[in-house]
């Protein structure tokens, strides 16, 4: 169910209703039948009174009334029944509705914008989908309901105190109006109350989910007190606010009941008087003031309807503007995309015949966050099918940054990225995706067993293929040693394993996917000395099959790479081999000694075919390998 995105929500009473109502579409057989439900059983609450009034009048004129005492009991069940059946259709239809209201929210948000990501914080998010959603529930499945059938039982309530007396129910109005003008008073402040309390609740999400997210730091500066008291703020501003709503709707409850027992009272006087004067029956009397009471029902309904509806009206603001968030767009009118996997061949499958362009190609890219900070300033670089081309440079050098334009998390502001040959401009986000693999600085592992997040990627590869890349990325120990191998449960975000293994894993997941060009982000930050050589063997194995671009600080990783892009603030500045870029780069070769690495340092005699030499105008002219 996708909300009307960017107009503005009608604040009056009437727009509420009618926005509330809009969230039936779909629901709307079921609203009838339980609302045609609820009807019965007020028309057969109605109808209990003038039963009544006819039990005492026969009693008054010593008739029988045993049938007509049957037909009241009768008319009792009956009413209780349709009752139970109207209420729970308002239930599975409200449930309805929020079932489908989050399937939307949670497609919508996970296809964001990496922007919209970037400026709003993630509990609170997640809390729309939660909390906000919990309340419109109630709001669609009761006040909605509740206002037509209300409406429908209090006319009907006065047509008949009309029809009885209409100076008593002169009277009745009177004091009803006045209990109207209090309600009307009070909504205003019960929308704003509300809007306030749902951004609260938000707020404990996202301020829960920020201290939870960096538990073992909020541990080690013992700052739990601290986060504990932050949070807690938050929730005393929940507290305030929905005991302000909850002030303004006791007021609400009461006005109506006051009036509703006033103008009671004031029929039981003066109906009394007049039928001590011999203006009117008893039984009328009676049957007036049950009608009196039968009126208390549905009035409170409406007013408390009218009051839930603007309650609502705060949780739906929030909701819709989640909806209003720009979402990537999935396809280009050109794009030719086949399934995400379908750069994800099985081992048995013959490999497909290699693209002679590079498998990408970067052309004067410009990017920033925001606009007035440049991160990325007309870099031009290219990573050729079966070589592996490195990345290094100084933190902040933009490198990562890259890396998000690459994925095509963010799109530049100029320039061009080419996968194959084919710009990105007629290429969907996932056909560019589909080609790529990531293993980022980040290494999510995600709850659930070794092979879930192995095979995330492809999830119905084969045993053969899984075995390899476990291999591939050394994780035989872990499966050996983790209770029910492959199958056994990784913690939340991977907890039981450790940080170089979560690479691994993150790797072999890369790997398993078989990706046209496969990025790592600083692959061996996690490892030891010699896990990072056999690392390194893995990335030349990988670069037999696709193409390779590294993100990394430790140039011992990248000295044997095809080729080393040096970046510096956001410029490629130089680019070629370890050894000649030690010579023709003075960035290069300060990165260098800060490492203790020089050019004849266990450089292995790797042929180099084509290669382009110093400075990064000829990065482009690195043939793919054969
Ligand atoms: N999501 C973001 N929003 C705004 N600015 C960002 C964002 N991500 C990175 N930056 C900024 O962009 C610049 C480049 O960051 P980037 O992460 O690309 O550098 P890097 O070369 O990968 O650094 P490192 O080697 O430390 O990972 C930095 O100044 C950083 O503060």
């Amino acid at each position: 169910m996708t909300l009307p995105q960017g107009q503005p929500c009608d604040r009056t009473t009437r727009g509420a209703i009618a926005t509330m109502f809009r969230l039936t579409a779909g629901h709307r057989g079921a609203m009838a039948v339980a609302t045609a439900m609820t009807l019965v059983g007020s028309a057969l609450g109605l109808a209990q009174p003038l039963v009544a009034k006819r039990i005492v009048d026969a009693s008054g004129a010593d008739r029988a009334f045993w049938s007509t005492l049957t037909l009241l009991g009768v008319l009792f069940i009956l009413e209780a029944i349709t009752g139970a059946l109207g209420r729970f259709l308002l239930e599975r239809m409200g449930e309805g509705i929020v079932c489908r209201l989050r399937h939307g929210l949670v497609r919508h948000l996970l296809r964001l914008e990496m922007r919209e990501y970037d400026r709003h914080r993630t509990g609170d998010l997640i809390s729309r989908v939660t909390a906000d959603t919990t309340l419109l529930r109630e709001v669609v499945s009761q006040a909605l309901v509740d206002l037509g059938t209300g409406a429908v039982a209090a006319t009907g309530a006065i047509a008949l105190m009309m029809w009885l007396d209409p100076l008593l129910l002169l009277l009745v109005t009177m004091t009803v109006a006045g209990a109207a003008v209090v309600v009307a008073s009070l909504l205003k402040g019960i929308r704003a109350a509300s809007e306030h309390m749902q951004n609260s609740v938000g707020a404990i999400a996202a301020e829960l989910e920020r201290a939870l997210g960096a538990l073992p730091m909020v541990r080690v500066h013992r700052a739990e007190e601290r986060e504990a008291a932050r949070i807690g703020e938050r929730v005393d501003q929940a507290y305030r606010a929905g005991v302000r709503t909850a002030q303004l709707a006791s007021v609400m409850s009461p006005a109506v009941e006051l009036a509703v027992q006033g103008s009671f009272l004031l029929v039981l006087v003066i109906g009394g008087l007049r039928v001590n004067g011999h203006a009117g029956s008893l039984g009328d009397l009676v049957a007036f003031l049950l009608y009196a009471s039968y009126l208390v029902l549905p009035l409170s309904s409406v007013f408390r309807a009218v009051g839930l509806i603007q309650r609502g009206m705060g949780a739906y603001q929030r909701v819709a503007e989640a909806q209003g968030l720009a979402t990537e767009p999935s396809h280009t009118a050109t794009d030719t995309a086949a399934s995400p996997l379908r750069c994800a061949p099985q081992l048995a499958s013959p490999a497909p015949p290699r693209p002679p362009a590079a498998a990408l190609d970067l052309r004067d890219v410009h990017f920033g966050y925001q606009p007035d900070r440049p991160v990325l300033r007309g870099v031009s670089f290219s990573v050729p099918h079966g070589r592996q081309v490195a990345l290094v440079g100084r933190s902040g050098a933009g490198k990562s940054t890259l890396f998000a334009l690459v994925a095509r998390f963010y799109e530049p502001d100029a320039g061009t990225l080419l996968f194959d040959g084919r710009s990105t401009a007629e290429l969907s986000r996932d056909h560019c995706r589909a080609r790529i693999a990531v293993v980022d600085q980040n290494t999510h592992v995600v709850h659930g067993s070794l092979r879930d997040n192995i095979t995330y990627a492809v999830p119905h590869a084969d045993e053969s293929e899984v075995r390899r890349v476990v291999e591939l990325a050394q994780l035989e120990d872990v499966v050996r040693r983790l209770p029910g191998g492959l199958s056994g449960v990784l913690g939340e975000r991977g907890a039981t394993l450790s940080a170089g293994e979560r690479q691994r894993v993150a790797l072999a997941r890369a790997l398993l996917a078989r990706p046209s060009l496969l990025l790592l982000d600083e692959p061996t930050s996690h490892l030891d000395a010699i896990n990072e050589a056999a690392l390194t063997a893995v990335m030349r194995e990988a670069a037999q099959e696709c193409a390779l671009l590294v993100i990394a600080h430790r140039l011992s990783t990248v000295q044997h790479a095809d080729r080393i892009v040096v970046l510096e603030d956001g410029r490629v500045t130089a680019c070629g081999r370890h050894t000649e870029l030690l010579t023709a780069s003075p960035a290069y070769r300060r990165l260098a000694a800060g490492q203790m690495l020089t050019g004849g340092v266990g450089l292995p005699p790797v042929a180099r075919d084509g290669m382009s030499r110093g400075q990064c105008s000829g990065c482009r002219t690195l043939p793919p390998r054969p």
